[in-house]
């Protein structure tokens, strides 16, 4: 007989079987808007944790299906900002329909990221709604598939494990809840797993708990048994131990809801007792969930919100009447509590330690406890680390000379440091967002990253941004910075700005006051860079709640930028002549470049300019696409910080041409190096252009961040990006430039010491394991050549 199903689409309709009613009665209910979708998975007419994340994506689709056929066409698909309006409102909603399973989470994110990526594509509003609708299916279709993946690879680990000669017949497997196909899109993940060892006949017999109070266990895992005629036995919950004792059972299966960082692991309430006698009496404990359901952004099982259900679900039961011999199918809801009663306690999850856990079974393998070891280390089974964050902060190319060279190193490590804690304090804050109730924002994790790693660089004297800037012909300091979101687009930025301590905060807050919709509705954003007084006004306006500290201007004037100041404005009023280059050799722009979890990407650049450049003029720091640029598109991330010859880097519009190579390489498939789109780019949109120009040998530094989160080889494509041999996504860091020097530093959570590397023309330095692909030049001479130079490194982060 065919498995049941939960979900149903045919005849353009989206159908789920109503569960509350199960096993007696069969009625399918048309789930006509996202406001039915969202009722539905709240009130547990369709539940299951992958199963609720299929239909909550699937309402979307069906949503935007009937907008893109409906006439007169509905107002939101008038723009894709319209649109990306919408859709974002109906996300936000699905996701708080219910707290514990992670997987409504990964799908609403999911989604989110497709339409990120269609609006920087800047698709139109109809071919976004179709992408949205094809991604939803999509999230519904390849549960299926991963399912009977997982239940193979886990039947199949277990029959080693637990060893032919022990089993006899087959296999006793004891599970708790429902996980078949009622709780997914088909097939099932633990009782998926008892199905896959059934149908290669060795399962001598499946044992289910009930699951009280909701009685998923004796409603639809029996149900399904039954159906599939799998040989089976139902316990009440209090019956586990005794089960234990005197029955031969080779081990416990069950799915889950949520799985942290460590491998513990919530599940329908109950599961903790079975995971307490099954290690009470050796018998393997085994977890089975799909990738999507491991959260890394959560350390523990603390950090998992548990849902109450209304106490009166745990005082009522639903059934068909029965009275002595005969059955019936008209069905009653019953209370089997004194009516009235106080002190109910109903969550409808617990958390199983890792400690009790045998082995995590996903689609990608098994994970098992090292030996001696209390919790799981994921990391190997999970593509791109929710909890992977990575950092690069670079202090500018030039001419970083030898005496500062320590003290370069100790504010670029520190700004590494503060990017870390960030990262570490944003986990506690995104569990906040969660019992809000409202939809976290991916990436803002990755932009406090970038703009708190900026704020230290701007904090030291030795760099030029925010205090020790260069000073402008007045003798005044006047800083640019910006910063972006590779998620959503935002951008903010703020440009000859005088008297603000950190300019990245100040930058931060305009890209955030960018996304209030404006009442009058003047067209967004009615700002994205402020330039001098204006941000000025701009930041004494914030600085309450965003942070921004105005300060006395010229507390900024570090003693070493008034003695640059100085000395080459005497140069400059008494004509004397300037070495040639040497003062463009200490023109710096300060970079940071982030990534955090799967989909999130940040950057962000803060620059005091030119040294005596004049007041008012404004840098690469400051504009759209040439300082920094991020971007989640198709499968990959970027992250960019350009530094140095502002002018040039404008004109080329730098850090945006760079994006746009990467993308088209993407598009294309080509196999190609990213070091030849850098070198491409670099030649081609910057060196060349200037030396048309009549400027030799112009000066840039690009520090870049990559990483490809789909797993390539399905694909059957390598792009520009590397997959190690485990098939691990691997993130690396570029760093390219034409100047003496470039600093860097980068760190992530994968290694939380950030490392300094101080890449030199003159020690000709390539870092490993990159040295050969990158194809350094060997010219190392110092003086100007209209030859073109570019040096690039790449590490792995
Ligand atoms: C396969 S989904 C995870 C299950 O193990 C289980 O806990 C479950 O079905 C989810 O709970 P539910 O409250 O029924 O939606």
């Amino acid at each position: 007989m065919a498995p049941l199903t939960s979900i149903r689409t045919s005849n353009g309709k989206l159908e789920i079987v109503n569960q509350l009613l199960l096993p007696h009665t069969t009625e399918f209910l048309e789930i006509n808007t996202v406001e039915e979708a969202h009722d539905a998975i709240k009130s547990m007419k369709i539940r299951g944790a992958p199963a609720i994340a299929s239909l909550a994506s699937l309402s979307l689709s069906y949503h935007l299906t009937k907008a893109l056929t409906a006439s007169p066409s509905p107002d939101f698909l008038a723009s894709p900002e319209a649109l990306a309006a919408h859709v974002e409102q109906i996300l936000a909603f699905l996701y708080t329909a219910r707290p514990t399973a992670v997987n409504l989470g990964a799908a609403t994110r999911r989604l989110q990221n497709n339409l990120s990526a269609s609006l920087t594509a800047q698709s139109s509003a109809r071919a976004i709604a179709d992408t949205l609708i094809a991604e939803g299916k999509l999230i519904a279709d390849e549960d299926v598939g991963r399912n009977k993946e997982m239940s193979k690879s886990g039947g199949d680990w277990l029959l080693k494990h637990v060893g032919s000669e022990n089993t006899g017949s087959g296999l006793n497997v004891m599970t708790v809840c429902n996980t078949g196909s009622l709780a997914t899109s088909g097939y099932g993940t633990a009782l998926g797993l008892i199905t896959y060892l059934h149908e290669t006949g060795k399962l001598e017999k499946a044992y289910y708990t009930q699951t009280t109070p909701y009685h998923q266990g004796s409603r639809l895992t029996a149900l399904e048994l039954q159906t599939l005629k799998i040989p089976s036995v139902m316990l009440c919950d209090t019956m586990v131990g005794s089960l234990f004792q005197h029955h031969n059972i080779h081990a416990v299966a069950v799915g889950a809801d949520r799985i942290a960082r460590n491998g513990d692991t919530a599940n329908k309430i109950g599961t903790y007792n079975a995971a307490v006698l099954a290690a009470r009496h050796g018998i393997p404990f085994i977890v089975v969930a799909p990738i999507s359901t491991v959260d890394l952004d959560v350390a523990d099982g603390s950090g998992i919100p548990i849902e109450q259900r209304p106490a009166i679900e745990a005082c009522l039961v639903r059934g068909a009447l029965h009275t002595g011999a005969e059955s019936s199918d008209e069905q009653a809801v019953v209370m089997i509590t004194p009516r009235g009663l106080e002190g109910i306690y109903n969550p409808s999850f617990d958390v199983t330690p890792a400690e009790l856990i045998t082995a995590i079974v996903t689609e990608k393998g098994v994970a098992v406890r090292k030996d001696g070891e209390k919790t799981f280390d994921l990391s190997a089974i999970v593509p791109m680390s929710r909890d992977a964050v990575y950092i690069a902060v670079h202090g500018g190319a030039g001419m970083h000379s030898y005496s500062l060279e320590k003290e370069i190193k100790q504010a670029l490590r520190l700004a590494c440091k503060e990017a870390l804690k960030i990262s570490e304090q944003g986990t506690t804050l995104r569990h906040n967002e969660l019992h809000d109730g409202a939809a976290p924002n991916p990436n803002r994790m990755a932009l406090a990253m970038v703009g708190e790693a900026i704020a230290v660089l701007e904090d030291d004297t030795c760099l030029n941004a925010g205090y020790g800037s260069n000073l402008t012909l007045e003798g005044t300091v006047e800083c640019d910075a910006a910063i972006m979101d590779g998620v959503s687009g935002d951008f903010g930025s703020v440009g000859a700005v005088s008297g603000v301590k950190n300019p990245i905060r100040l930058a931060r807050a305009v890209l955030e006051h960018s996304k209030i919709l404006d009442p009058l509705g003047r067209v967004p954003p009615l700002y994205e860079t402020l330039v001098s007084e204006g941000a000025h006004a701009f930041a004494i306006a914030n600085s309450a709640d965003r942070a921004i500290e105005t300060v006395i201007p010229d507390s900024l004037i570090s003693p070493k930028a008034r003695n640059d100041w100085v000395k080459w404005k005497t140069r400059l009023t008494s004509s004397q002549s300037m070495a040639a280059g040497s003062l463009t050799d200490i023109q710096d722009t300060v970079g940071a470049v982030a990534f955090q979890n799967a989909e999130a990407v940040a950057a962000a650049v803060s620059s005091g300019g030119i040294l005596l450049k004049h007041p008012g003029r404004i840098g690469e720091a400051a504009i759209f696409g040439a300082g920094c640029w991020a971007e989640h598109f198709a499968d990959a991330r970027l992250s960019i910080a350009c530094s140095i010859s502002g002018e040039y880097i404008v004109r080329a519009m730098l850090a945006r041409a760079i994006a746009d190579a990467f993308r088209s390489a993407v598009a294309s498939k080509n196999d190609t190096d990213p070091h030849d789109i850098l070198e491409h780019v670099l030649l081609h949109s910057f060196w060349v252009p200037c030396q048309n120009r009549g400027i030799v040998d112009p000066d840039v530094g690009v520090l870049l961040l990559t990483a490809e989160e789909e797993e390539l080889k399905t694909h059957g494509w390598y792009p520009i990006f590397s997959v190690d041999e485990t098939n691990q996504i691997e993130v690396r860091l570029w760093c390219a430039f034409t100047t003496p020097s470039m600093a860097i530093a980068y760190a992530s959570s994968v290694s939380t010491t950030p490392k300094v590397r101080h890449a030199s023309k003159r020690n000709n330095v390539v870092h490993a394991p990159q040295t050969q692909v990158l194809r350094r030049p060997k010219n190392t001479d110092s003086s100007r050549t209209s030859e073109p130079r570019i040096f690039i490194t790449a590490v792995p982060m």
